[in-house]
């Protein structure tokens, strides 16, 4: 956490006079983390550890309120909170706009070759000028699929105006309104692989969309197509994205998430001159992971007194 994160939050704990236990590991194990939180009334979760019976137990009887600094739920047994009926606060929506910004920054960067251009200078392979030299794929006038429309998709869809696309579709479980206003159209998945240029998924992971993009559904895909992911890494099976992007089943891919979390330096995604990588940092910017931490210090402080949640999971 950078020290303009630690601050905003020092300051709202110490307005409620609570006494902070700071875990300052970039990566604290299980072990580090269940060592630390006996007997605590608080948990500000920043971690993708599951978040489940065992440390809701490790905790004690005094826990009161949990606050996770993630919009994605994915790690956490909502189940257990219920059970025990623990209040459970997240972060939606503050983090939408900068988690948008880097799908699109993606996008871009996978369909006009970013990496593989980097490479070229490195490696003096850029002789001079070419007509054929590094050509990538245009946004304008491209369909674009957005699968998951909540609110991060819907903020991407927004961006892509800027750009002049010609069509945004989306699939999930339902048609959503806001799809009319921001001229999307719902289609079904099928439909979105067949015909878009850019995929982009902006879906939670849930045991439905786990491993749905896989050989059969970038099989769908154009040959041209651009493929984004800034949800979660295991809606994707990997060694399938590695096999569509060495083979030119698809043309690009830029991802935010991968699996595993760090990813081991002589991972064979790092090979690919037609992937670009980013370390899970989409909301990471000084403003909004400001704003995640403070959404989730209040919740914290109203948990602690009682009092209705700004962001409830349930
Ligand atoms: O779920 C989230 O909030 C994002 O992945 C950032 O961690």
């Amino acid at each position: 956490m950078n020290n303009y994160t630690t601050k905003n939050i020092i300051i709202l704990f110490s307005v409620s006079r609570f006494e902070l236990i700071i875990n300052n590991q970039s990566n604290p194990t299980r072990q580090d983390i269940i060592d630390k939180i006996a007997g605590v009334d608080a948990l500000f979760w920043y971690s993708y550890e599951r978040l489940d019976d065992e440390i809701l137990d490790a905790a004690g009887s005094r826990l009161k309120v949990v606050a996770t600094m993630t919009a994605g739920l994915n790690h956490i047994d909502i189940d257990a909170f219920k059970r025990r009926k623990i209040p459970l606060a997240y972060t939606p929506t503050v983090l939408n706009k900068a988690v948008a910004d880097v799908a699109v920054l993606l996008a871009l960067a996978a369909s006009r070759r970013l990496r593989e251009s980097r490479i070229h200078i490195e490696k003096g392979l850029w002789s001079g000028f070419g007509v054929q030299y590094l050509l990538g794929t245009d946004i304008e006038n491209s369909t674009v699929g957005i699968v998951g429309f909540g609110g991060i998709g819907q903020t991407v869809a927004k961006r892509l105006k800027a750009f002049e696309v010609a069509r945004i579709l989306y699939s999930g479980h339902r048609e959503k309104p806001e799809g009319k206003q921001l001229g999307a159209e719902f289609v079904p998945l099928d439909t979105l692989l067949r015909e878009s240029d850019f995929v982009i998924v902006s879906a939670p992971l849930t045991d439905e969309t786990k491993n749905m993009f896989n050989d059969s559904t970038f099989a769908k895909m154009k040959l041209t197509a651009v493929f984004v992911n800034i949800a979660r890494g295991a809606i994707v099976d990997q060694d399938a994205l590695i096999r569509a992007l060495k083979n030119g089943t698809i043309f690009a891919a830029g991802l935010d998430v991968m699996v595993p979390e760090p990813l081991p330096i002589d991972h064979e995604l790092l090979e690919l001159p037609n992937c670009v990588l980013m370390p899970h940092i989409g909301c990471a910017t000084f403003k909004t992971v400001a704003a995640v931490a403070e959404l989730t210090a209040r919740n914290i402080i109203l948990g602690y007194e009682n009092k209705p949640l700004l962001t409830p999971v349930y």
